[in-house]
């Protein structure tokens, strides 16, 4: 069944400087939206708003997130229809808690439903999730696995939450380079098996030219332009897009025309 989440028309304040102004996006299942733009632009800002975890001190003057054109509250959506994982996935997790005990917390987070029988999903999602001798894992607190190791616990448990939508910030960027293509790889295949819908921030346009179908920029808390990835790449609108692509492209030698 496909879903539908909108954003609809977040601003939000720092005192009386307004940092996000009236942002709206709106994600599918089965796609990845990918938002862009530079350092302090207001990306991660915008997943917070939606998430309803603004740090300290800043102030929504509107927004809200429809589901399936239902207005939904943050206690409704989160880990139920949004799951995240982000740059760091060592502060996602208590510290105190073994994989195993996060594990059937995401599985039984507002479920009346015993917890033994679970055993068998937890280790098959972990498998799917590409960590190996899941059994082992499930024993390992977080300061005893790797960065890699982590985000994949954090993609299997979106998985085994069975929330429609992922908001990714920055998914890959503190792992090695064979770890990022194992995890992008992973998530393409939640995309398109399992029609997961994400909202991926990043910086990096080689993600964005191999995951993304459709891409939102933002500067200065603002959508500057929304975009098919094929447009984005080819025909740009807004100069702050054409310096991004341009700047992806420099890697290669190239330039936009
Ligand atoms: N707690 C805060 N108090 C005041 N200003 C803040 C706070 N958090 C973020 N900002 C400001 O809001 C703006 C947007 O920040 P945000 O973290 O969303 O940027 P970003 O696009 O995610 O940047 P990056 O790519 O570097 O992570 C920035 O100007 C930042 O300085």
């Amino acid at each position: 069944m496909s879903h539908t989440l909108a954003l609809n028309n977040y601003t939000i304040y720092a005192g009386q400087t307004r940092l996000i102004h009236n942002i709206s996006l709106q994600i599918k299942t089965g796609e990845i939206l990918a938002l862009i733009g530079s350092s302090g632009s207001g990306k991660s800002l915008t997943c917070c708003a939606a998430l309803g975890a603004l740090p300290h001190g800043l102030h929504q003057s509107s927004g809200s997130v429809i589901f399936d054109d239902h207005q939904i509250t943050h206690e409704q959506l989160r880990g139920h229809t949004i799951s995240t994982i982000m740059q760091n996935p060592r502060s996602a997790f208590n510290p105190v808690h073994t994989m195993k005990q996060h594990a059937l917390e995401t599985l039984t987070i507002g479920k009346q439903i015993k917890t033994d029988s679970y055993s068998d999903v937890i280790v098959k999602t972990m498998r799917e999730a590409g960590l190996d001798q899941p059994e082992k894992i499930l024993s390992l607190y977080p300061h005893e696995m790797s960065g890699g190791m982590l985000q994949r616990m954090m993609i299997a448990l979106t998985m085994l939450s069975g929330s429609p939508f992922l908001f990714a910030d920055e998914p890959t960027t503190d792992l090695d380079l064979v770890m990022q293509s194992k995890i992008l790889e992973l998530l393409k295949s939640l995309v398109d098996k399992q029609q997961l819908g994400i909202l991926l921030v990043t910086h990096d346009m080689g993600v964005v030219a191999k995951l993304a179908h459709r891409v939102a920029v933002i500067d200065q808390g603002q959508i500057v332009e929304h975009n098919s990835i094929s447009t984005i790449f080819t025909r740009p609108a807004h100069p702050i897009t054409r310096e991004l692509v341009n700047a992806h492209l420099s890697l290669y030698n190239m330039a936009l025309e």
